[in-house]
This record gives structure tokens, C-alpha cells and sequence, in this order.
């Protein structure tokens, strides 16, 4: 049994050039959180990060000297909520993670959190583009579909919009499609990576489980899709009113941290599905789309297209694209309504 940081350190090994670089400060905005916490823990086992900068509204100096003490070099500093916290939070980060705002309760949509989270989000962004106009930013506050379209309209009112460097964080649907398709077919799940396309959020979420050569039919595939699509919601009622998942998200938020961290440092053929500005389906109005993607050292190298899908699969693929375009268009119009100060 590997350790997490033994996983990372092995990882590593395998993938430096000897002239990569390994100086990149991180840092999570929304720190304190669910899964703020376990999200920094993860980041503070990761070699390739060098300095981890936790800010939260509430107790992220109290998180930072905790894993500040674990025994990897990386130096951590937790910022308070002051203006000039959270400028020197972001001042000089390579990546800002923000897993910032509010999650749900059973019986909402993530659509339903749009109210609270579009602000937080929105101001997030304003600093961010003040801040650390050039970092990858990692959107993980719901509704992914619309906070996304935000953070790019925040950037693009301060003319700093570089839509290489902007992700909406769906590596958790990868995850759990590639887990769900081994409970089914009893193989081991880390061999399994189902490409998932479209967004983030029940009907927009899309897994293509024929490009990995399995072709369930009836109701198997009815109930794989349903459970991919609504996973979240499964934890979401099992956690009954404590939240959603924040554990299995931490994990995936770190993957994805490691994955634009080792293609910054050098690592060719890095390939994660992630929701950007992508040219797929902008002629049906869909500006940002989730496909896989290969990440290089400006952030989004090359939008890989859907691919061969099956009649099924272009069916929910159709399905997803009229829901994705009302998402995305709230979050642009929020932007427009409310520029906030
Ligand atoms: N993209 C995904 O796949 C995915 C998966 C799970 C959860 N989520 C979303 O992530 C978000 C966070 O979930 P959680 O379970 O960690 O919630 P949480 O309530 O446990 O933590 C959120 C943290 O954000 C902080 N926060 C609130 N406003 C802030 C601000 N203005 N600046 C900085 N920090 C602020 C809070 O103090 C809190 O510590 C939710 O919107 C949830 O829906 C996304
Ligand atoms: O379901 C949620 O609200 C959280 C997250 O988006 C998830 O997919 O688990």
C-alpha cells in the first residue's frame, strides 16, 4: 500500500526532465472548507509544489500551522480575510484553487447555489485577475456551469481573459465513472479512465462509456449514466444535510492540481477532461465545454474533440447542450447585472 506522497513522489520520478522546475506556489482560496482542508493536505504532500498559500474567510492560519508541520518541504502560509490577505495569498501563484462558497443539502440543484455562490465567486475572480492575472485558475464552486462563464467575464472586464489558464474542475465525474464502471465489470478501477464530456451538473454531465470499449445496453447503461450523472447527489443524501462530497473532491482537485503542475514543469502528453472556453460547440451557442483536453506550459494546449459516440450517447450529448447554454449564459449575465464594487 502506497502513500499518498509516496504515489506523488513516484510519479515525479518517472516524469522530470533534469532541467524541470520545481518552484510553483498554489494556493486554495476557500481553504478552511470541506474540502478546502483535505485539498491542502493532499497539495503538502505534492513535491512539485514549493510554497502552499491557504485563505478562507474564517480559521485558515489555524490550518495552515497544522499542515505546516507535516514533514514535506513546501512552506505554508494561511492568509485572513483582509484585503491585503488575500492579494498576498494569490501575489505570485501559479495555480488558484477555489473550492470557496457554499455546498448543497438534499433536494437542491447545484443550479440552486448559483445565488450565493455567483458573488463570492465573482469577487474571488476580481482579486485573482488583480492578483495573479497569469495563474491557472481551478474553478471548483458550483454550479461549476455558470461560476466558470463568471470568473471568464471578471477577467475579461480588467482585460486580463487568457482562456488557456482557466478550468472548471470535472475530474470527479472522470473519477467516478471509472469507479462506477469497475463495480460493474469487477476490473481494477485505476486502470479505467472513461473520457466524460459536456459540464457538470445532472443532464449536462456525459460519460462516453463506448470509447472504452464497453457497450452496456438497456437498463445497465440507463442506470450507469444516471449514476454518473447524479453521484453527487448520492453523497449529497447520504451525508443528509452536512454537505456534499468534499473527500473523493479533494482528491480529484489535487489529480487535476498535479496534472497542470506536470505539464507546466515539462511533462508531455497530459491528458484530463476539464470544462474551458472551447471552440466545440460554440456554433450551437455553447461557449465552454468540458472534453479532454492536453495541458502544456500555457495551461490549455490543444481541446480534443467528442470523438466517435454512439447513437445513446449522442442523444445525451443533445440533452446536455440545451442545458449547458442556460447555465452558462446565467453566469455571463450575472457578470453584466452585477459588476459588484
Ligand atoms: N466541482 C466539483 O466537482 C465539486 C465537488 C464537490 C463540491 N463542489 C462545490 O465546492 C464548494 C465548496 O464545498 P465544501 O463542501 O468545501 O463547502 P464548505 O462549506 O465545507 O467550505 C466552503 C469554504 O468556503 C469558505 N468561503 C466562503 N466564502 C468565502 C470567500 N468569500 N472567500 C474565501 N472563502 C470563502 C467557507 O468559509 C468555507 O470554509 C461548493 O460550492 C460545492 O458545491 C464542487
Ligand atoms: O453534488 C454536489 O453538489 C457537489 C459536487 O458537484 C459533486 O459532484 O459531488
Amino acid at each position: 500500500m502506497f502513500s499518498a506522497r509516496q504515489i506523488f513522489a513516484q510519479a515525479s520520478r518517472r516524469s522530470f526532465s533534469a532541467s524541470a522546475r520545481v518552484n510553483s506556489k498554489v494556493t486554495v482560496l476557500g481553504a478552511a472548507g470541506g474540502i478546502g482542508q483535505p485539498l491542502s493536505l493532499l497539495l503538502k504532500l505534492n513535491p512539485r509544489v514549493s510554497q502552499l498559500a491557504l485563505y478562507d474567510i474564517r480559521l485558515a492560519p489555524g490550518v495552515a500551522a497544522d499542515i505546516g508541520h507535516i514533514n514535506t518541504k513546501s512552506e505554508v502560509r494561511g492568509y485572513d480575510p483582509t484585503p491585503s490577505g488575500l492579494g498576498e495569498a494569490l501575489k505570485g501563484a501559479e495555480v488558484v484553487l477555489i473550492p470557496a462558497g457554499v455546498p448543497r443539502k438534499p433536494g437542491m440543484t447545484r443550479d440552486d447555489l448559483f445565488n450565493t455562490n455567483a458573488s463570492i465567486v465573482r469577487d474571488l475572480a476580481k482579486a485573482a485577475a488583480d492578483h495573479a492575472p497569469e495563474a491557472n485558475i481551478l474553478i471548483i464552486s458550483n454550479p461549476v456551469n455558470s461560476t466558470v462563464p463568471i470568473t471568464a467575464e471578471v477577467f475579461k472586464s480588467k482585460g486580463v481573459y487568457n482562456p488557456k489558464r482557466l478550468f472548471g474542475v470535472t475530474t470527479l465525474d472522470v473519477v467516478r465513472a471509472s469507479r462506477f464502471i469497475s463495480q460493474l465489470k469487477s476490473t481494477d478501477p485505476a486502470n479505467e479512465n472513461i473520457t466524460v464530456v459536456g459540464g457538470h451538473s445532472g443532464a449536462t454531465i456525459v460519460p462516453l462509456l463506448s470509447q472504452s470499449g464497453y457497450n452496456l445496453s438497456g437498463d445497465k447503461l440507463d442506470e450507469y449514466v444516471r449514476r454518473v450523472q447524479f453521484g453527487g447527489d448520492e453523497v449529497v443524501q447520504a451525508k443528509d444535510g452536512a454537505g456534499s462530497a468534499t473527500l473523493s473532491m479533494a482528491m480529484a482537485g489535487a489529480r487535476f492540481a498535479e496534472s497542470l503542475l506536470k505539464a507546466a514543469q515539462g511533462q508531455k502528453n497530459v491528458i484530463e477532461p476539464t470544462f474551458v472556453d472551447s471552440p466545440l460547440y460554440k456554433d450551437q451557442g455553447v461557449e465552454y465545454f468540458a472534453s479532454n483536453v492536453e495541458l502544456g506550459p500555457n495551461g490549455v494546449e490543444k481541446i480534443h474533440p467528442v470523438g466517435k459516440i454512439t447513437d445513446h450517447e449522442q442523444k445525451l450529448l443533445d440533452a446536455c447542450l440545451k442545458d449547458l447554454s442556460g447555465n452558462i449564459n446565467k453566469g455571463i449575465k450575472f457578470v453584466k447585472e452585477n459588476p459588484g464594487q
